[in-house]
């Protein structure tokens, strides 16, 4: 059987290298591209990419997307950054390349997943939610793609269920002091040495709290979603949001 010919996009970077590697090891897949900024996109079509692992940054991904779109490469995106405007711009260029697959995870760890999925099961059962993100300090963006997602779906959770707002009494706070404010969940923060990724989710009812947390310790946690996307990327056209979309979670 042939292998499935993969370029990754951010080769150098802290992520995409650990990408190179993990798709070098797969006995199925064929790197045929690593290229850093300043590398020529058209490397991707003389190499024959079938599918692109974009791990770069929010500032260059949307180039290297409408690139990799325009000439029917298949890409499994990692890279942050993702608002309504731009999830639009892309369903815009896949219309015109219907054949093309996009994978967008805002986390491709498992554990990572499960505990987004845990958490909108959980948010309409507590009058109180926060999230806690904390990662190392040469993160470029915040609150985290990860974060983000997770106050999205929790507050869409609340929203099903009739929730009200969030009880909360202060009057007077330093700026920032209480979070940013996603759809009405305050998300935290954290950058410090030592860390790599990590999430709290923490729920509060009357009498009880409940903590969900997940913790990445190494680049590696996010392989395995990596090279499930990219081995499922390619018969799935269109935009998928979400690395749970190729996981059977029950
Ligand atoms: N979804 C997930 O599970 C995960 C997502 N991420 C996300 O992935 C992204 C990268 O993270 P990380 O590896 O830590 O960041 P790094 O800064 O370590 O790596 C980004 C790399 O991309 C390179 N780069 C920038 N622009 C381009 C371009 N146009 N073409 C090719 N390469 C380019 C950078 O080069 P230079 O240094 O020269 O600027 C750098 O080497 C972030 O958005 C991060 O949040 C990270 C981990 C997991
Ligand atoms: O920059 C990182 O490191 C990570 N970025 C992603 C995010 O912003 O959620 C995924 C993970 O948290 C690691």
């Amino acid at each position: 059987m042939s292998k499935l010919r993969v370029a990754v996009l951010g080769a150098r970077g802290r992520i995409g290298s650990e990408a190179v590697r993990a798709v070098e090891a797969a006995d199925d897949l064929e790197l045929v591209a690593a290229l850093g900024r300043g590398d020529k996109l058209e490397t991707l079509v003389e190499a024959g990419a079938e599918v692109v692992v974009e791990l770069t940054t929010p500032a260059s991904v949307m180039g290297n997307l409408d690139f990799c779109v325009r000439h029917g490469i298949h890409a499994v995106v990692g890279t942050t950054g993702w608002t309504d405007e731009r999830l639009a711009q892309l369903h815009t260029s896949l219309a015109a390349s219907p054949r093309t697959g996009v994978l967008i995870a805002p986390n491709f760890s498992i554990g990572a997943v499960l505990t987004m999925k845990f958490s909108e099961a959980a948010a309409r059962w507590f009058e109180s939610v926060e999230v806690i993100e904390l990662h190392h300090p040469g993160k470029a963006d915040a609150p985290s793609g990860t974060a983000h997602r997770t106050a999205q779906l929790i507050a869409a959770a609340r929203t099903a269920a009739g929730s009200g707002p969030q009880p909360d009494a202060t009057v007077t706070a330093l700026d920032g002091a209480r979070g940013a404010d996603v759809d009405g969940v305050p998300v935290h923060s954290v950058r410090l040495r030592g860390l790599l990724a990590h999430q709290e989710v923490i729920l509060g009812a009357e009498g009880e709290t409940l903590t969900i947390r997940h913790d990445s310790l190494h680049h590696s946690s996010f392989m395995p979603g990596i090279l499930l996307g990219v081995r499922r990327v390619v018969s799935a056209p269109g935009l998928t949001f979400g690395l749970e979309h190729f996981l059977d979670l029950g």
